[in-house]
């Protein structure tokens, strides 16, 4: 399989690596049904930084394709977003992804800035295009090469030839590598990688991680969702635990698997096969009746009558955040 050796200049200049890019503050997001409520993201902060790559991790269901999506302007006319998430890039103004409003996020942002490679491939694609006009027009779109077409295949280990296929003749693991072509050619400086490595076998799984992380060596930055764990702790700088539409722990990569200080994010961690390989006990919540205090609580081994009570992040010991009243001790001095 080719790979890329060099990493290429990047389209447009990239601030300084470990600068902010992305700057998520209190961002919560509601669906409004019939008769109830889905609160799929609360209360959400976090920062990405240039050159990072940022590993969110968390079961089925507790909101991270949601949080994708709010970023991204993709939400649904029944979902009220809140908060902020503000992209700072060095050729221009920060702008406001949450408030900015849909013609700027089409015109300015969306594929081009922030690039999204959508969870769901198949719905993704243009079905009366074959793979190679959907990737040329899209580099032809963002001013890029069209001779660039069958390297960025390659790059994300699509034979070139298959790129004469329709989407309804492509496997759903060249659909997903498709989908990860589109979303590079406008070259964005975040990427945000929605499960991108479903459908592929291991050497495949493991060349589109490198690809991503390669992609950060240019002061570029990746959010991955991701339910491989194993995937998050080799390519990841730092890892964000979600459970049930919050982040409880987002921490170094090295130091979360070590030390994991969040309940939750240790049973996470028990259920890998190479560690206790023990299912997370019980379910987690409906997201329609979160209990006001901590949601992990019922779960959890370590819960007091404190719990009651909605544990804020607060910083660990060696740096990141857990939300936890009962945290783990992590044995890494302050
Ligand atoms: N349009 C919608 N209307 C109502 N609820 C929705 C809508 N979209 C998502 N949800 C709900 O929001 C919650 C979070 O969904 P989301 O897709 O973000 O989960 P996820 O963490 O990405 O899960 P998975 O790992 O399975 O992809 C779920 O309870 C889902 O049912
Ligand atoms: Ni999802």
């Amino acid at each position: 399989m080719t790979t890329t050796e060099s990493v290429p200049a990047p389209a447009s200049p990239r601030a300084a690596a470990g600068q902010p890019l992305l700057t998520v503050d209190g961002l919560g997001v509601e669906f409004r049904l019939r008769d109830t409520t889905v609160r799929a993201v609360g209360d959400l902060s976090l920062t990405v930084r240039a050159g990072e790559l940022l590993a969110i991790v968390g079961e089925s269901g507790c909101g991270k394709s949601v949080l994708a999506h709010a970023l991204l302007g993709l939400l649904p006319a029944n979902a009220t977003t809140t908060g902020h998430a503000v992209l700072h890039e060095p050729d221009s103004e920060p702008v406001d992804l949450i408030t900015c409003g849909q013609r700027h996020l089409a015109r300015r942002v969306r594929g081009r800035r922030v690039g999204l490679v959508p969870q769901s491939p198949a719905t993704a694609l243009n079905p009366v295009r074959t793979g190679r006009r959907l990737l040329s027009e899209t580099l032809r779109a963002h001013g890029r090469d069209r001779a660039d077409t069958e390297q960025l295949a390659v790059d994300v280990g699509l034979d070139p030839a298959d790129l004469d296929r329709y989407p309804h003749e492509l496997s759903g693991g060249m659909a997903q590598r498709l989908v990860t072509a589109l979303a590079l050619a406008p070259d964005p400086s975040l990427l945000i990688a929605d499960e991108p490595t479903t459908g592929l076998d291991r050497p495949l799984v493991d060349h589109t991680l490198d690809l991503l992380r390669r992609r950060c060596d240019n002061g570029s930055a990746v959010v991955l969702i991701t339910h491989d764990l194993a995937a998050a702790q080799r390519v990841a700088e730092t890892v964000a635990v979600m459970y049930a539409s919050r982040i409880v722990e987002h921490r170094d990569t090295d130091q979360l698997f070590a030390a994991p200080a969040h309940p939750y994010a240790s049973a996470l961690l028990d259920a890998l096969p190479d560690r206790a390989f023990r299912a997370v006990p019980g379910d987690p919540p409906m997201l329609t009746a979160l209990p006001p205090g901590c949601a992990f609580a019922p779960r959890c081994p370590r819960r007091t009558d404190t719990c009651a009570d909605r544990p804020e992040p607060t910083p660990v010991a060696g740096g990141g955040t857990v939300a936890c009243h009962h945290p783990i001790p992590t044995g890494a001095t302050p």
